[in-house]
């Protein structure tokens, strides 16, 4: 299987925007430091949809707060743009699993949306047309007026994805963000993800636990070890560019890859470790 970066879906994205160098992470706790991240070096390419599955524990919410400015890091750096990361970066939104948590109550969908952008002070007519088409954009744009707590879970997914995309960030970083929702409305947002990445070129990295969800949306899955974690093998995605729930599901090349990763991830519960 393959290991390189590959970007076959948008010709010519080969510059790193990117670039996780020696990564570690050491939590400090009462007497104990507990080490999530041991070693992580990779880079995503500008305009790539890049997915990180390991196992339970592996660390991978910790290595996105770090990518994401949330989290110090131990050891190590995080660039994007050529910048070192040191707090969440302008060009950066993140969508998190908790969408109950990351939106506020007491807004309604349009307000939520367009919060981000009040403090990045973008010129009112700006932001209406921004909030406009985002929420056109995830199929919302019949309840700008509704609260968060009047919508169905996948709905509200959708408002904190509407309001990512409406801050027009270069990288969009996503944490098991289907994780809460049903097998249907799941499988509607990941057609929603690749939908918005081909249309609007951003940069996508989008941590999951499920290796089905991880081929079907990237061009390229970092398959992480158990701790203490380094990255036990970058798999290219070499399906067609144009993937269907269906199709591409039942695509015999989708088979072999999960096969692979589905071993990867077993090797790596069993403290497997890639060869130096
Ligand atoms: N704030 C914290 N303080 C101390 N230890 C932590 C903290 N957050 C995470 N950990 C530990 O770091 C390790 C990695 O956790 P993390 O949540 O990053 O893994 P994960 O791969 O996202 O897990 P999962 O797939 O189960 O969500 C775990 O051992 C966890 O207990």
């Amino acid at each position: 299987m393959t290991t390189t970066p590959i970007g076959v879906e948008n010709p010519g994205t080969s510059t790193a925007l990117l670039d996780v160098r020696g990564l570690k992470k050491v939590y400090q706790g009462k007497g104990r430091g507990v080490e999530a991240v041991c070693d992580l070096t990779f880079s995503v390419g500008a305009g790539e949809l890049v997915c990180i599955v390991g196992p339970s524990g592996a660390g991978k919410t910790t290595l996105l707060r770090c990518v994401a400015g949330l989290l110090d890091c131990t050891a190590g750096e995080v660039t994007l743009e050529g910048r070192k990361v040191t707090g969440p970066p302008p060009g950066m939104a993140v969508v998190f699993q908790e969408y109950g948590r990351s939106l506020f109550p007491w807004m309604t969908v349009r307000q939520n949306v367009e919060r981000p952008l009040k403090e990045k002070r973008v010129p009112k007519a700006e932001r209406q047309r921004l909030v406009r088409e985002a929420l056109d954009a995830v199929g919302l744009a019949e309840v700008h007026d509704a609260h968060p707590w009047q919508l169905s879970g996948g709905m509200q997914q959708r408002v904190a994805i509407a309001r990512a995309v409406a801050y027009e960030p270069h990288i969009l970083l996503m944490d098991e963000p289907f994780a809460a929702v049903d097998a249907q409305t799941r499988a509607e947002l990941e057609d929603l993800v690749r939908a918005l990445w081909q249309r609007l070129g951003v940069t996508v990295l989008f941590v999951t636990h499920d290796i089905d969800e991880s081929v079907y949306l990237g061009q390229r899955v970092i398959v992480l070890s158990n701790s203490p974690t380094v990255v036990l093998e970058e798999v290219a995605i070499d399906l067609p560019g144009e993937r269907d729930q269906l199709t591409t599901r039942s695509d015999p090349r989708f088979a072999e890859l999960r096969a692979h990763i589905y071993r990867l991830i077993q090797q790596a519960k069993e403290g497997h470790r890639p060869s130096p």
